[in-house]
């Protein structure tokens, strides 16, 4: 076993240290006693890119920097003055994307994307895996070394036939609309990057657009607005009793401001003592023990061997596919979940009734999120600077806050801050 500290702040012992384990790779464990709802990991994104097929949809929901909602009236927009594909909040946001995210290569690439018939009769899908390949192969441009980070992550080697595919008919299209200046660049290059997106990318959860669908409605749901590349977040393996979950902001603190609204948040779910692995859960955790064990393996290439997956082996498919309805929607812990392929859902309440063969029923009671249809895990909030534990939980997909049994609704949480 390996072992390397994770980075801290200087004056504090680290929190987490990363150790290599035969059969799971590198992993996050615990260097010290971690809390509930204690924040140990927060880190920007070294690439971020919309969750949008082209063209650039208009009027522009979110802007292409910091992908915060418009907001409704007056919409200040200030559109990119060369291709005029892309919007942005401010000068601001204009100037650092100019010099990164949207640098000359990205905007002469998406000017062409966005009118190639080819593209445009892409799936949706295969759309937005092309705004990866852009932004990544832009990375190599403007910061080889977290290029270099990237392709360090972890990938399916080598890429399963999906991605295999996905880079055949991605390749030539990124090669011959807009060559990138790469040295290297090539198809198996191209795999590489969609395996590294594959396995490693968090969505980013928006609250509904301005002018999206749902706009306006209290009821509308959080849903994907976009993707990024966390390098140690992307450290954490997989648990289906996760004991961390990640939160992110995107909609929160101030416009204009380099506030880092994009970060992600890793807070724990529970107390853990050191030595304990920290992981998430890569999906909603109560999609049925088929549906978990199918993504696990085609996705991410392995067997998951965890203690509910020991137990839950073992049940019959009845119980299996309990609460298999359909017509569910959950968002990915840490990708958008392509909902069409969206795991069956176990039926919670009917197991935690059941009993002795439902151990995690636990888990689902104190940490499962109630809002019907979202999937999402809660955390305590952190504690208070002087370490005494919230008594509040929240929901990293809906925001629900819920204060020991009565709920205190979303819209609470800012006088919470307070
Ligand atoms: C996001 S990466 C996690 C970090 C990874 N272990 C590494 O070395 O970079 C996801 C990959 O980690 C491995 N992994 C994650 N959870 C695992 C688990 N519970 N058992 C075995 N392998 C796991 C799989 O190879 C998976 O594709």
């Amino acid at each position: 076993m390996a072992a390397a500290a994770t980075s801290a702040p200087p004056d504090q012992p680290p929190l987490l240290t990363v150790v290599e384990v035969p059969g799971k790779g590198r992993c996050l464990v615990a260097a010290q006693p971690l809390v509930a709802g204690q924040v140990i990991l927060r880190e920007s994104p070294i690439l971020l890119y919309p969750d949008s097929p082209f063209p650039y949809p208009r009027p522009p929901p979110y802007c292409a920097h910091c992908f915060r909602c418009f907001p409704l009236s007056p919409p200040s927009i200030l559109w990119c003055q060369y291709c005029y594909g892309r919007a942005f909040c401010g000068m601001s946001c204009a100037d650092i994307a100019h010099a990164s995210s949207h640098s000359s290569y990205v905007c002469r690439s998406l000017a062409v994307l966005s009118r190639s018939p080819l593209v445009l009769q892409l799936p949706r899908d295969r759309q937005v895996q092309a705004r990866f390949l852009v932004a990544a192969y832009n990375l190599a441009v403007v910061s080889p070394p977290a290029f270099q980070t990237l392709l360090s992550l972890h990938g399916i080697n080598p890429p399963d036939q999906d991605t295999m595919s996905t880079a055949m008919s991605l390749h030539p299209l990124i090669a011959s609309l807009c060559p990138p200046p790469v040295e290297a660049f090539s198809v198996e290059l191209t795999a590489a990057l969609l395996s590294k997106d594959k396995v490693n990318a968090f969505g980013l959860m928006g609250n509904p657009s301005a002018y999206g669908a749902g706009s306006g409605s209290p009821n509308a749901e959080r849903s994907v607005r976009a993707y990024g590349i966390y390098p140690r977040a992307s450290l954490f393996n997989h648990d289906c009793l996760p004991n961390a979950c990640r939160f992110d902001y995107v909609d929160g603190g101030k416009r204009e401001v380099a506030d880092n609204n994009t970060d992600v948040i890793i807070r724990m779910i529970h107390d853990v003592p050191a030595g304990r692995e920290i992981c998430l859960s890569y999906f909603p955790v109560n999609w049925s023990y088929s549906s978990r064990q199918k993504r696990l393996r085609e996705d991410y290439g392995f067997v998951c061997e965890c203690d509910r997956c020991k137990i839950e082996a073992n049940w019959s498919d009845n119980e299996n596919e309990i609460g298999n309805d359909g017509d569910t929607s959950p968002h990915d812990e840490m990708d958008d979940g392509d909902e069409e392929e969206a795991g069956d859902e176990c039926d919670v309440e009917e197991e935690v009734d059941g009993g002795n063969d439902f151990p995690h029923a636990y888990f689902f009671a104190m940490y499962m999120c109630e809002r019907q249809n979202c999937g999402g895990t809660l955390a305590p909030l952190p504690p208070s600077p002087d370490g005494q534990p919230s008594s509040t939980m929240e929901c990293n997909v809906c925001g629900l806050l819920k204060n020991a049994d009565e709920d205190l609704g979303s819209a609470d949480k800012d006088d919470m801050d307070e």
